[in-house]
């Protein structure tokens, strides 16, 4: 949908922000422009929608080249969200939201009515409506500028480091807001940000740009963290990349062991007699509600039946919807060294250990090595949720 053909921005004083950059940015998909500070990123944004005019090169949306269109209408067609919301402080957040549609001259109660709906679209309270952006929170006023920007239904969306102002978990919770949100309306999302984290839990393709605004690499994130094109990208990517990787595999087929989760009204001579005949029998059972949600982990031969003797289970994972990943981490942190794993609706499934996750991780690999073109590390399974990377 959007174009970008040959650009590049040198500015007055000679700066080269932007050198020569093609990108073809697809529809209904969240486009992220990465790279470290400096590198051109707001510049690339701006000039999409004409903030910025590009010394040379061609942006097309839709086939139609920016700099033909009338620069308002242009701008109207696209939502611009930037860092701390840039909110109008005199205004109410319902008068706020209200701006475009309002510029595009519907009347002020089908603009109010309108802006009460993308208020509950972005999660904010109704009670909001009338006060003033300075008695919101940070993370309430990004919501406001998202809302805003999707105000007049623009097919585009331009986010310009909307969530860096905020704490790591409100910024996640934006984050998981966003994806929820897109996956509704389908929007072509270009956002920028110099958080590889983040480009990686919300972007359809990164492009990952480097000084002087030259692109490095333009790749989907599973394939950037496997296949970086160079040093450079490599680095960008940070020292885990193996562990980020596994993000994107699957815990479908992840084999999980049932024989040692039992309900808390089973007879405890059950559970001798199942677990006494393995070799592991010093490792601790699961055991979960009469509902089948997990309860914590109990030695078999000291299991009195009291849940207030049960060690905390922690977190559990989602099969299906959790990456190995998730999965891995759990085990790490879980007293036993085994996740539990729970379907959709919380109901444990069975638990898996961390050798059995490592070896689900080779599978995985060997199964992408032995179908992969490029023999790249991580297999192309359709990815978890990506919320849960
Ligand atoms: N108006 C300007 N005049 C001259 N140079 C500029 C101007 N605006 C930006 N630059 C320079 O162009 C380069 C790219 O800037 P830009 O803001 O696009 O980078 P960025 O990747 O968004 O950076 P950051 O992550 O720090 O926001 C930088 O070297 C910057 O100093």
């Amino acid at each position: 949908m959007i174009a970008i053909e040959d650009v590049s921005k040198r500015y007055a004083d000679g700066t080269v922000a932007v050198d020569r950059l093609s990108l073809q940015i697809p529809n209904h998909s969240i486009t992220v422009l990465v790279g470290p500070s400096g590198c051109g990123k707001t510049t690339t944004l701006r000039m999409i929608n004409r903030m910025i005019e590009p010394s040379s090169g061609t942006i097309r949306v839709d086939g139609q080249d920016v700099q033909r269109q009338p620069v308002n209408a242009l701008r109207r067609s696209m939502g611009y969200v930037i860092q701390n919301a840039g909110l109008f402080q005199h205004r109410t957040i319902l008068d706020n939201i209200a701006t475009v549609p309002r510029l595009l001259g519907w009347s002020k109660q089908r603009a109010r009515a309108r802006a009460a709906e993308l208020m509950e679209r972005v999660g904010l309270d109704k009670d909001m409506a009338r006060r003033y952006p300075y008695q919101l929170s940070g993370g309430q006023q990004q919501r406001v500028g998202v809302a805003r920007a999707l105000a007049a239904d623009p097919p585009i969306l331009l986010m310009d480091e909307p969530f860096s102002a905020v704490d790591p978990v409100v910024r996640r919770g934006l984050q998981e807001e966003l994806l929820r949100i897109q996956g509704e309306l389908g929007k072509a999302i270009v956002f920028v940000t110099h958080d590889m984290d983040e480009a990686i839990t919300i972007g359809d393709r990164i492009a990952v740009l480097r000084k002087g605004g030259r692109l490095a690499q333009f790749a989907a994130p599973d394939e950037l963290l496997s296949s970086p094109a160079d040093e450079f990208v490599e680095e960008f990517l940070g020292g885990d990349r193996g562990i980020r990787g596994l993000s994107f595999l699957s815990t479908r087929d992840l084999e999980l062991d049932r024989s040692r989760v039992f309900p808390i009204d089973a007879d405890r001579q059950r559970i001798a007699r199942a677990t006494s005949a393995r070799p592991a029998d010093a490792q601790p059972v699961l055991v979960t509600g009469i509902d089948g949600k997990p309860l914590g982990w109990t030695d078999p031969a000291a299991w009195n039946g009291d849940a207030g003797t049960l060690t905390p289970y922690g977190q559990s994972f989602e099969v299906g919807r959790d990456s190995l990943r998730v999965a891995l981490d759990r085990a790490v942190l879980s007293p036993t060294g085994h996740a539990v794993a729970v379907d959709g609706s919380g109901r444990v499934l069975g638990i898996a250990g961390q050798e059995t996750i490592a070896a689900a991780i080779r599978a995985a690999r060997q199964r992408h090595a032995a179908t992969s073109p490029q023999g790249t590390e991580y297999p192309q399974d359709p990815p978890p949720v990506k919320a849960t990377r």
